[in-house]
């Protein structure tokens, strides 16, 4: 972007865009975007982010998507126990008298609390109940190209040079931020202390009490979730994370949504729902066994998941509950009849990929509403097991399993479970992990399957280039390093 032509451009049209709002007597959205190479994701959102309050990252490779976002120009909150009808009516209404120039839509980015009804906690504070927001200034890159997108508000009282002056002063400010940086140094982080929201044997005994209220037909799934706290001797750096996730987790969504002081971050497998025109695509992801060691471990383990009754019942639930709940929603639906294999670097699970052709004006929001939460983090019935979550489970979920992504202004947008997460602040970071429980499900064994489930935060956050070449150290380990806390 040749900076004299876009300051003639920017304050063209921002010029126009307030003659439009002294028309329609009042404020109005003015977003430009234009061509914008050479800047790198993870620098952008970690480095040039730092002058902002809000951040957002995105980082996708099929089709191949990154998305930093910067500012905010104006945010939607969805109201506590409401749908997201009114958000999509608000995000239409802004559009409405918006003036768009350049090849680039907007696009809101953000993210939901799993539990809209229940309280927020002090942790969640500056997530609240969710935020889809319309940054000042959007990072787009694409395999076929990269793009800037700057929004903005207009009202007929704007000064036009000042707001263009400092539009300009943060494209310059980014252009000198979101190269490559220098890899950050490799310093280790120690462990000062790890904490669990619940002792082990509590965990355990929580699962077997909802084995129990599923014996007595009270529900038939519902997935139960630790959080864990770890305390380090340095402020997690968030750029260092999301390389370690980067290079680790190549088939899984990267995201990083930073408000204030605190970031959630994560590297999830699962799509929530993704909607291109009318084509919509979703997954069931239920069902999971670790990697093996080796080769043949490795394929004995996937067999064994392919094969066993209680995960097929596990993920079954999963599938059936996306078919009916898009059923109002779609005029096709494409469901394999058998599940995959999704493998990860630890962790392997049962998968279904379905695809469908939505009914006309069907927006990705009241997709998002119809599917959220799916059994594979929320239970069946929705409504008894979301209850069983709120009253049993002892934590506050925030926005961990619940939908965070984006949308754009021609209605596409894609929403994953944020799921493999921390919240990070400071030197204080807070993983979530759960496992879907079933007639027949083991304590022991669920508890385990937790453990690999946190590995993938834990080998991010804290690194150990020596140990077995991929940085991990087990999650057994680091209970050893806990002084008096939680176990
Ligand atoms: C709840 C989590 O994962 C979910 C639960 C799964 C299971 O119970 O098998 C598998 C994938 C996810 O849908 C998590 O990672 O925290």
């Amino acid at each position: 972007m040749n900076p004299p032509i876009l300051t003639q451009k920017l304050l063209d049209h921002l010029q126009q865009a307030r003659q439009h709002a002294e028309v329609k007597g009042r404020e109005i959205l003015a977003c430009y975007s234009s061509p914008w190479d050479d800047w790198e994701p993870i620098s952008a959102f970690s480095t040039a982010g730092q002058g902002y309050a809000h951040a957002f990252f995105w980082a996708f490779n099929d089709p191949q998507l990154a998305l930093v976002g910067l500012g905010q120009a104006a945010e939607l909150v969805p109201q506590p126990g409401q749908g997201l009808v009114s958000l999509q009516q608000a995000w239409r209404e802004m559009l409405g008298d918006a003036l768009i120039v350049g090849p680039e839509k907007p696009h809101l980015l953000g993210g939901l609390a799993f539990d809209r009804q229940a309280a927020v906690s002090p942790l969640w504070s500056s997530f609240a109940y969710g935020a889809l927001v319309l940054p000042e200034i959007l990072l787009i890159g694409r395999r076929q190209g990269s793009a800037l997108l700057l929004s903005t508000r207009v009202s007929a009282r704007t000064d036009c040079n000042a707001l263009c002056e400092r539009l300009l002063a943060a494209v310059r400010e980014l252009a000198s931020t979101t190269r490559q940086g220098p890899a950050p140094t490799s310093e280790r982080n120690n462990l000062l202390s790890r904490c669990d929201s619940l002792p082990a044997d509590c965990w355990k005994a929580k699962v077997a009490d909802a084995v129990d209220a599923i014996g007595q037909g009270r529900m038939e799934k519902v997935v139960l979730a630790r959080q864990v706290d770890f305390e380090a001797e340095q402020d997690f750096s968030l750029e260092a994370t999301l390389r370690y996730l980067r290079q680790a987790n190549d088939s899984t969504y990267l995201f990083a949504i930073r408000r204030g002081e605190h970031c959630f971050l994560g590297a999830t497998p699962e799509r929530l729902v993704r909607l291109e025109g009318r084509e919509l695509y979703t997954t069931a992801l239920a069902g999971s066994t670790p990697r093996g060691h080796g080769p043949d471990e490795d394929l004995y383990n996937g067999n064994r998941l392919l094969d066993s009754a209680k995960d097929r019942h596990e993920h079954a639930l999963v599938v059936n509950a996306l078919k009916s709940s898009l059923e109002a929603h779609v005029e096709t639906l494409q469901v394999p009849a058998m599940p995959s294999l999704h493998k990860l670097p630890h962790i392997q699970h049962l998968q279904t990929l379905v695809r469908g052709r939505v009914r006309p004006d069907v927006d990705l929001l009241t997709l998002v509403d119809a599917l959220h939460p799916t059994p594979a983090v929320g239970g069946v019935d929705k409504e008894h097991a979301i209850a069983y979550i709120r009253d049993q489970e002892g934590l506050n979920r925030g926005w961990y399993a619940a939908p965070v992504g984006w949308l754009n202004s021609d209605g596409n947008g894609e929403f994953a479970v944020a799921l493999r997460s921390a919240l990070i602040h400071g030197r204080q970071a807070h993983l979530f992990a759960g496992c879907g429980i079933v007639e027949g499900s083991d304590p022991e064994h669920e508890y385990q399957e937790t453990c690999v489930k946190l590995r993938t935060m834990i080998s991010a956050l804290m690194p150990e280039p020596t140990v077995d070449g991929c940085g991990e150290r087990s999650v057994e380990q680091h209970t050893e390093v806990v002084a008096g806390c939680g176990t």
